[in-house]
């Protein structure tokens, strides 16, 4: 079974928080338009869509990633580090309890956003999570992942991120485990033994689809050639309005798999 949590964006999508970059004038029609269209792709790869309920109030909401975790059947529901995100927490909660999930939580002091976490299983089965030190997750953060996650078998590995927002805007990983990373806002590349620079920022972040194919945005287009030239079949979508707001493709969802 193949399932995703997305949450549609709120009327205040252009206050989101920006934290590495300038801000620039965010388009919500635009962006809502960017938001449908990236659903229908995934749509249109097989995934069945579920959208966790809308939070109006909280301008960063549709950048679902960032609410929770999601490990084999546990579902854990983060704490985020900025506290205008605290609020967004609920509703994802409310979604995977309702699909059966059970449920865990990062508990103060410790604060940990999802786009800190890359996880990777293995072809052994063994499963490897990276999870960034930075602004927006904490140690203590990481130490509860780690024990929610270690009767899973996960190994939890802390990888300090100090360029970029979270470990997922410096690196994420192809179908086949190998890391990518546009290596000036990679901290340490040498973390992962395989690592793939890639030449341009936004190509460092894909969404796997399934074995062969990764989703990734349009404002990317040599390492999107890169990819391809290496036997991946790429599906690219516009998510501009989002880049403005330090997003990327994987932020917008959480894919549930099994
Ligand atoms: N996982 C992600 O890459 N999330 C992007 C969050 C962007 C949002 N404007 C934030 O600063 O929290």
């Amino acid at each position: 079974m193949k399932r995703v949590l997305v949450r549609r964006p709120g009327p205040h999508l252009a206050d989101g928080l920006v934290t590495h970059i300038e801000r620039s004038p965010v388009d919500v029609d635009l962006a809502r338009h960017q938001w449908e269209r990236y659903v229908a792709a995934l749509l249109s790869e097989g995934w069945e869509i579920i959208e966790v309920e809308p939070a109006e109030d909280c301008p960063d909401a549709v950048f679902v990633e960032d609410t929770v975790v999601v490990l084999g059947d546990l579902a854990v529901i983060s704490r985020p580090g900025a506290d205008e995100r605290k609020p967004e927490t609920a509703g994802t909660e409310a979604a995977l309890a309702g699909l059966g999930y059970r449920i865990a939580r990062i508990e103060a002091p410790g604060t940990l956003d999802g786009g800190d976490v890359l996880k990777h299983v293995g072809p052994d089965g063994t499963t490897t999570v990276w999870v960034g030190l930075g602004g927006r997750t904490n140690a203590a953060g990481i130490e509860q992942l780690a024990a929610h996650l270690a009767p899973l078998g996960a190994e939890v590995v802390t990888v300090p991120t100090t360029r970029v927002l979270h470990l997922k805007s410096a690196v994420t990983a192809l179908p086949d485990g190998t890391v990518v990373g546009h290596e000036p806002l990679v901290d340490d590349p040498a973390t992962w033994p395989d690592f793939l620079p890639v030449p341009e920022e936004p190509g460092a972040h894909v969404v796997v689809l399934d074995d062969t194919t990764v989703l990734m945005s349009t404002s990317a287009p040599r390492t999107r050639e890169l990819f391809e030239r290496r036997g991946l079949r790429v599906v690219a979508v516009d998510i501009s309005e989002y880049e403005k707001l330090e997003g990327c493709v994987t932020c917008l969802s959480v894919r549930l798999r099994g």
